[in-house]
């Protein structure tokens, strides 16, 4: 019998391969066409897409990228795999082989699992780096794994981590970033909480999002002994005209200095790392509508990225199959 081996695949959303409009449109096309993402009569929506969207979007787009681009690259990718880089040394098992993957780009779901099956791994653990599950960005990795297995003759072991929204030790690490922060800069008026936001009408079809994104924040403020004046869960990120997920974060944290509160400490416990949304939407351009708006002190706290604290929780959550 072959000796146990086990792939992990880390998988994420994906970035442009550069910051430029024709990069951009490439990368928007891809996401923007997935079904998961958006639903709507693909006539209709290819007629928008290719009509409003992919026209204007990109311009706009590439500029944002161009603030958080780096060295390395889009940080989404270059934090996505520094983190599998930790959790391989952290390991340190010649049965374990760990890769990354982007579900738009690369490295590519597909591409990833057919080394899996060139190296003999007859176990495979996914883990969507989404700790609340969305049909539109974890369901679409599950898609996407599912058809590159559809074609494998001999099917490993196969797991799938579709959340881990209250999993002890990643609401620890969140925690532990926010105290990190207080000792070093001292604690605001209020922890404002944000997650990438979803269409209002998904939650209504049975999308589990905005509960576990609620049962999250809950946890980190319980965590922190915080009590309800001090904390505020809000939505991100709002995509064309529909209704999204409210309160809205950029609306919130318009009013909020008026309301009294000038100080507040901002963390993102949806993006397991740094990305556009965080770097650029959260921790630049929500910080100039909060100062504009009268604000004195707005402190984004980065995400949890390659930190030791998100490789423990990483383990800690995979313990039970490997
Ligand atoms: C209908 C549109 C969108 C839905 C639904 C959506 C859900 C969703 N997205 C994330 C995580 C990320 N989204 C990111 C970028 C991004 N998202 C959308 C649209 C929808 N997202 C767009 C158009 C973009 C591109 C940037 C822009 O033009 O505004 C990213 C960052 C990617 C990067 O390269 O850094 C992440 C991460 C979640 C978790 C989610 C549903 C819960
Ligand atoms: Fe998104
Ligand atoms: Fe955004």
């Amino acid at each position: 019998m072959a000796a146990k081996k086990t792939g992990i695949l880390l998988a994420n959303l994906g970035s442009p391969t550069a910051p430029t409009i024709p990069a951009v449109r490439k990368f928007l096309k891809d996401f923007l066409w997935d079904p998961r993402v958006v639903n709507i009569p693909r006539p209709i929506w290819w007629l928008v897409l290719h009509g409003f969207v992919l026209p204007f979007r990109p311009a706009r787009s590439a500029k944002a990228y161009q603030k958080i681009w780096t060295d390395k690259g889009s940080p989404l990718i270059y934090l996505t795999r520094q983190l599998s880089e930790r959790l391989a040394e952290k390991l340190q098992d010649d049965d374990i082989s760990i890769k990354y993957s982007m579900r738009y780009g690369e490295p590519s779901i597909a591409g990833q699992l057919k080394l899996f099956k060139e190296e003999g791994v007859n176990q495979i653990i996914v883990l969507p780096l989404y700790p609340q599950y969305s049909s539109t960005t974890t369901a679409s990795i599950y898609d996407d794994v599912v058809k590159e297995l559809n074609q494998w003759r001999h099917l490993p072991n196969l797991q799938f981590i579709s959340d881990y929204h209250q999993h002890d030790t990643y609401i620890d690490a969140i925690a532990d970033t926010v105290k990190s922060s207080w000792t070093e800069h001292g604690k605001n008026e209020l922890l404002l909480m944000s997650f990438h936001g979803l269409p209002e009408l998904l939650t209504k079809l049975g999308d589990p999002y905005y509960r576990q994104c609620q049962d999250t924040a809950r946890l980190i403020a319980e965590k922190l002994g915080l009590n309800e004046k001090q904390w505020l869960l809000v939505f991100q990120s709002r995509f064309g005209k529909a209704e999204w997920l409210k309160p809205y974060c950029a609306d919130t944290l318009q009013k909020l200095p008026g309301e009294g509160i000038k100080t507040v400490d901002v963390i993102c416990p949806g993006f397991a790392v740094d990305c556009l949304e965080t770097l650029e939407e959260m921790a630049m351009e929500n910080k100039a509508v909060f100062i504009d708006a009268g604000g004195t002190d707005y402190r984004y706290i980065p995400a949890l990225n390659d930190s030791g604290n998100h490789v423990d929780a990483i383990v800690n959550l995979l313990d039970k199959w490997i």
